[in-house]
């Protein structure tokens, strides 16, 4: 893909297996940069696999939020989203943070948790939280990364709707493009500007979110 492209995920004809059983057969699927992408579709139709393609294509550019929190438990909240930029700093730098934070990273990553509404939990062992604060740590971690891309598989499952609908505006406020699995519709369909459905494998949907209601949507959460 040519730098100063347009395009941010390209994938041509993808496919995917687990142990020779396919699960993902077929996918056409261009992500524009700017564009805000929300993967939709029963359990088990392929979103984490897929996921797994797009951050594949371009790990150097894709900040992820994975589905489960991914934290280290033992350590501060601190810690936990500092990990989201240890690529970009030096060996000894990250060393010295383990032990004694430098004063600026302290406040950029006050700066983030006060974006997620987790501004007092700074120096919290990050497996002492609810299970709504972890998610949230794991997408200050993502935020902090900073890359352009941000895929994340369910990453606001654990928020209620108005938490979940902040936090997916503050990613879209950090990254210019947005990939991210929902199962929520009504926020899917306000959050993010196209909406593609998987079913079994295969792209079965892909339009605008202005163009669909939740009546179009239902056919494919129904029970199959
Ligand atoms: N590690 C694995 N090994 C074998 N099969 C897998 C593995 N991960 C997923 N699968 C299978 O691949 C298919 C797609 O799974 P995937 O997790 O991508 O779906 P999903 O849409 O993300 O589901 P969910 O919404 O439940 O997370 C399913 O049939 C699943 O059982």
């Amino acid at each position: 893909m040519p730098d100063g492209s347009r395009t941010a995920i390209l994938l041509a004809n993808a496919s995917a297996a687990y142990g020779g059983r396919t699960v993902l057969s077929g996918i056409d699927l261009t992500v524009q940069r700017g564009e805000r992408v929300a993967l939709m579709g029963r359990s088990g139709a392929g979103k984490s696999t897929l996921i797994g393609l797009i951050q594949a294509q371009a790990p150097e550019k894709v900040a992820l939020v994975p589905q489960a929190a991914a934290l280290v438990r033992t350590l501060s909240v601190f810690h936990n989203v500092y990990m989201g930029r240890l690529d970009q700093r030096s060996t000894l730098h990250n060393l010295r943070n383990l032990v004694r934070p430098a004063k600026a990273d302290i406040a950029a990553v006050q700066g983030i948790l006060d974006r997620v509404g987790l501004a007092d939990t700074l120096w919290a062992k990050a497996g002492e939280l609810s299970g709504g604060q972890q998610q949230r740590v794991s997408v200050a971690r993502a935020l902090y990364n900073g890359r352009p891309i941000l895929v994340g598989d369910e990453p606001v499952s654990a928020l209620d709707r108005q938490q979940g609908a902040r936090v997916l505006a503050e990613m879209a406020a950090s990254h210019e493009t947005l990939i991210l699995a929902l199962h929520d519709v009504a926020l899917a369909l306000a959050q993010t500007d196209r909406i593609v459905v998987l079913e079994a494998g295969r792209i079965v949907l892909d339009a605008p979110a202005q163009a669909l209601d939740p009546e179009r949507l239902r056919p494919f959460y129904e029970a199959a």
